[in-house]
């Protein structure tokens, strides 16, 4: 099997791009994040209180109960979900999992709760680290990928407008040029590769080291020294106590800003690094790169690195030769 399934921006500040999918015999619109490897959704096993405006599975309806079983998940910014576990069939495009764990929130944090876009998560991380017990599961990604056309998946995601996640199949319609291909470290669970030498106008700005590519986190966040580098080429810019990282005037012109990967050069453009304003109406906004510091160390490519590559979750080396591909769109 293989099949494309649409990514909307959840917003207009693309936090997060979501996906319908089918659990059990209910729609619901699902955050692919490639940083977890939990698929968890609101349900009916959600307390009213929590459930707001959310899409809900009904796994007493058509799912089996795995008795016994639990997961508990807390994500980088804080927040997190728990609950129980059936196992149903899920569908994304034309790919279906016949039997695939999905994980009912008992419950979520008020970020999820309050977060109308987005009825929970499919992780797409490596299984080893899914928090389910006492037996560990499988992601959507794994327990499809034997039958897939080709075990990848590639996401190809846009600023502002829909893009897809693709299953089983490279579609040359969809970048330009040719794919690098990059190896990945999955000791820790994720899709971990190396960045290396980065530019801004034309000027060296150091090199990024490990890295993780998170279709789950919004933004981007690197070494401070690279950072640091890059801002000060942004008239106007500062690391802000207040606001917990570097802002400049809304009205500031971006550069753009070159890494290389794989023995390509990748380019973001730099109206991407505008995120948003700090609030409402402020003419002071907040910038799409930030130091890994405040993601515990972790250098994460986001979805402002992510959105306008086509990026291929691959394992067509085997599983234990994972690697990643990337193209410009
Ligand atoms: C919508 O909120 C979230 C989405 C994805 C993650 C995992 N990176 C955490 C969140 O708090």
């Amino acid at each position: 099997q293989q099949g494309s399934v649409t990514a909307s921006p959840s917003d207009s500040m693309d936090d997060s791009y979501i996906c319908p999918v089918t659990t059990g015999s209910n729609t619901l619109h699902l955050d692919f994040d490639t940083g977890s490897s939990d698929l968890w959704v609101f349900s009916t096993d959600t307390p009213a209180s929590e459930q707001g405006s959310h899409s809900l599975y009904n796994g007493e309806a058509t799912g089996k109960l795995l008795s016994g079983y639990t997961w508990d998940i807390t994500y980088e910014d804080g927040s997190g979900s728990k609950g129980i576990v059936y196992s149903d069939k899920v569908v994304i495009g034309p790919v279906t999992a016949t039997s695939q764990a999905v994980e009912a929130a008992t419950s979520a944090s008020s970020g999820f709760v309050s977060d109308t876009s987005t009825d929970g998560l499919v992780g797409l991380a490596f299984s080893s680290i899914n928090t389910v017990e006492p037996q560990q599961q499988l992601t959507f990604f794994d327990n499809v990928k034997s039958s897939l056309a080709s075990p990848l998946f590639a996401a190809v995601l846009k600023h502002g407008k829909a893009g897809t996640y693709d299953f089983g199949y490279l579609d040359s319609s969809k970048y330009t040029g040719s794919i690098a291909y990059t190896a990945v470290d999955n000791s820790q669970g994720f899709w971990g590769f190396t960045a290396g030498a980065t530019t801004v106008g034309g000027k060296s700005t150091g090199s990024v080291g490990a890295a993780i590519m998170d279709t789950g986190t919004t933004l981007l966040y690197l070494p401070s020294k690279v950072v640091s580098a890059y801002y000060a080429q942004v008239k106007g810019s500062s690391n802000s106590n207040t606001y917990g990282g570097y802002i400049f005037p809304c009205s500031a012109t971006l550069p753009d800003w070159n890494v290389s990967i794989g023995g390509t050069t990748f380019t973001v453009t730099g109206s991407y690094f505008n995120y948003s304003p700090v609030s409402s109406g402020s003419s002071t906004c907040y910038g799409a790169m930030q130091p890994n510091s405040q993601t515990g160390g972790s250098t994460v490519f986001g979805d402002t690195f992510i959105k306008g590559h086509y990026i291929v979750f691959d394992q067509t080396q085997g599983s234990n030769s994972p690697r990643l591909g990337l193209a410009k769109q």
